[in-house]
């Protein structure tokens, strides 16, 4: 006994809602994937600036798990419909054998090592050292499973930089795949904020899965940390970090860091500027055309 496996290329950000229509509409499960991955098309790219939802590629698949006798058709169109969709997208199935489906879909999501000490693992998998620091994290619909290399910079500068003790705030914290390494890193008072309601839900439930204690809340939210954090980081893109320059910097203590990412090469030299008149911010690393800009508060 096998399952119908749907898949359907959507814009991203319909993607959210079309998988959340088609398990109303009676699929056992949904998830989104880089369209274009496996097929050297991968861009590192966000959506769009202040979108809700930032994947880290330009189109995405929605994979649907339906029973092997379901009217995929039918399923497709009700969920369509209940989106508002004008046309229905192009769609394929395919047959998937019940031992077949779960091997292939864990096969796809292998610890990454962040570090010489960060892991990232998911649930099914063994801790891959005993030595190391292991965060649990589930491929989800929260972007931030740590295989988009704005979050890798971000994990490696905490790495380096979290003390025993530091305060600090994750701001765009997606899946609190940040906050949630700091406090593993030794951070004692850790807070994310998000737009996202779902992102904070998958936060709160990654924080739980790791016996890490930490706040996540919504960013209309007032945070109850008047005197600022050691450390505040923020991986979302750079028009957000541009409009939020003064609130972030805010945040951070007198003598504090603050980290930014989501950044490409070509935007570090205008983000500098902006932040010029409250901190001074130099490029802490690179990687695949993106940056992680960082530096200290004055006293
Ligand atoms: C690129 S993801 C980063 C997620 C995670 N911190 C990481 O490093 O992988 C950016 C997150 O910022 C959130 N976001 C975008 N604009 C925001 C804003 N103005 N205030 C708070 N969060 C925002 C998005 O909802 C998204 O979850």
């Amino acid at each position: 006994m096998g399952w119908l496996s749907l898949a359907i290329e959507t814009r991203c950000d319909l993607a959210e809602s079309l998988a959340d229509a088609l398990m109303d509409a009676g699929a056992l499960s949904a998830s989104i994937e880089d369209a274009d991955a496996g097929t050297g098309a991968e861009t590192p790219q966000f959506g769009e600036p202040g979108s809700v939802t930032t994947p880290g590629w330009e189109r995405s698949r929605v994979i649907a798990l339906l029973a092997s006798d379901a009217n995929a058709a039918a399923i497709l169109d009700e969920a369509a419909a209940a989106i508002g969709l004008a046309e229905i997208p192009a769609w394929t199935t395919d047959l998937v054998e019940e031992q077949d489906w779960v091997r292939l879909t864990q096969a796809q999501f292998e610890p990454i090592r962040v570090s010489e000490r960060l892991w990232i693992v998911p649930s099914w998998h063994e801790a891959p050292d005993p030595e190391a620091i292991v965060l649990v994290l589930d491929p989800g619909m929260a972007f931030g499973t740590g295989s988009h290399p704005t979050t890798r910079l971000c994990l490696e500068w905490l790495e380096r930089e979290v003390r025993p003790g530091d305060s600090l705030l994750d701001y765009g914290c997606g899946s609190g795949i940040l906050a949630i390494a700091a406090a593993r890193l030794g951070a004692t008072s850790v807070s994310g904020i998000d737009i996202d309601p779902q992102a904070l839900i998958a936060a709160r439930d990654n924080a739980e899965a790791n016996h890490v204690t930490a706040t996540f809340i919504e960013a209309a939210e007032p945070l109850t940390t008047p005197a600022g954090y050691d450390i505040v980081v923020a991986n979302i893109l750079a028009n957000p970090l541009r409009a939020l320059a003064p609130a972030l910097v805010g945040h951070v203590r007198p003598g504090g860091h603050l980290a930014l990412s989501g950044i490409l090469s070509e935007q570090a030299d205008e983000l500098i500027a902006c932040y010029a008149p409250w901190i001074s911010l130099d490029v802490a690393d690179t990687r695949d055309g993106w940056v992680c800009l960082a530096g200290r508060r004055a006293d």
